[in-house]
């Protein structure tokens, strides 16, 4: 589905990238881990072509000119302009993407957001706009879902309900690439782990194999090695 290729990226004279390889194969639920300013959202916006990387290459297991078509992405800011209702963007998005309104109203049903259809997005929570946000990366059923952060900022429930939600769709045979700083959450519903370290992609295994027999859980693992 992906191979990210020698990617580096700095800004100004910070190197954020130093040359991070790796694989992402259709059915992967992959995730990014590292610290808080490692380059995780970097790396995921440069996959999305919001961010141009200074060398390397993205090669996608499909035609570029098809990106936003074959990928869904929830970005951690949300982006949304405030000024408009729930129902209005989902109007929008719904058109660009010439999908029929009844897919928009199952969607909002499944996020617990047809209370708040109505409201403007301003009113929103943080954790409805979370929701809300990756409502719209799927209205184009993509192969490839990317996900920065999703689950910050969701209630206990919500998160959980979200967890089934994804798995789900992984095994619907949905490719998911998504940053995490819940290890529990990585170790419950990823099959492969990108750890990042200093501009470097210091391992790519599965959890599992991450923890071995020398911690007891990922959150451990992360603890003591990145
Ligand atoms: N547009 C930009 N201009 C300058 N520096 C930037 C820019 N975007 C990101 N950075 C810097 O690059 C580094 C990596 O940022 P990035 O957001 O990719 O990290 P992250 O791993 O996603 O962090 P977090 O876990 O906190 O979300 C940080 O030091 C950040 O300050």
């Amino acid at each position: 589905m992906l191979e990210i290729v020698d990617i580096k990226k700095s800004y100004g004279k910070k190197e954020v990238l130093k040359g991070v390889s790796f694989t992402v194969e259709k059915g992967d639920f992959l995730a990014i881990i590292g610290k808080n300013g490692v380059g995780k959202t970097t790396l995921t916006n440069i996959i999305c072509q919001l961010v141009k990387q200074d060398s390397g290459k993205v090669k996608y297991g499909f035609q570029e000119k098809d990106i936003y078509s074959k990928i869904g992405v929830q970005t951690q800011s949300g982006d949304f302009d405030d000024r408009l209702k729930v129902d209005d963007m989902c109007t929008l998005w719904r058109k660009i993407y010439n999908v029929d309104a009844t897919k928009v109203d199952q969607l909002l049903e499944r996020f617990d957001l047809t209370g708040v259809r109505k409201q403007y997005i301003k009113t929103l929570s943080g954790g409805q706009k979370q929701k809300l946000n990756i409502l719209l990366s799927l209205l184009n059923d993509p192969e490839l879902l990317i996900l920065d952060e999703l689950t910050t900022s969701l209630d206990a429930i919500s998160r959980h309900e979200m967890r089934k939600y994804l798995k789900q769709l992984n095994e619907q045979g949905k490719t998911i690439v998504m940053i995490s700083h819940y290890m529990d959450e990585v170790e419950d519903l990823c099959n492969k782990v990108v750890v990042l370290k200093d501009g470097e992609v210091e391992q790519t295994t599965s959890p599992r194999a991450l923890i071995g027999s020398k911690y007891n859980s990922l959150q451990q693992y992360f603890v003591e090695c990145v």
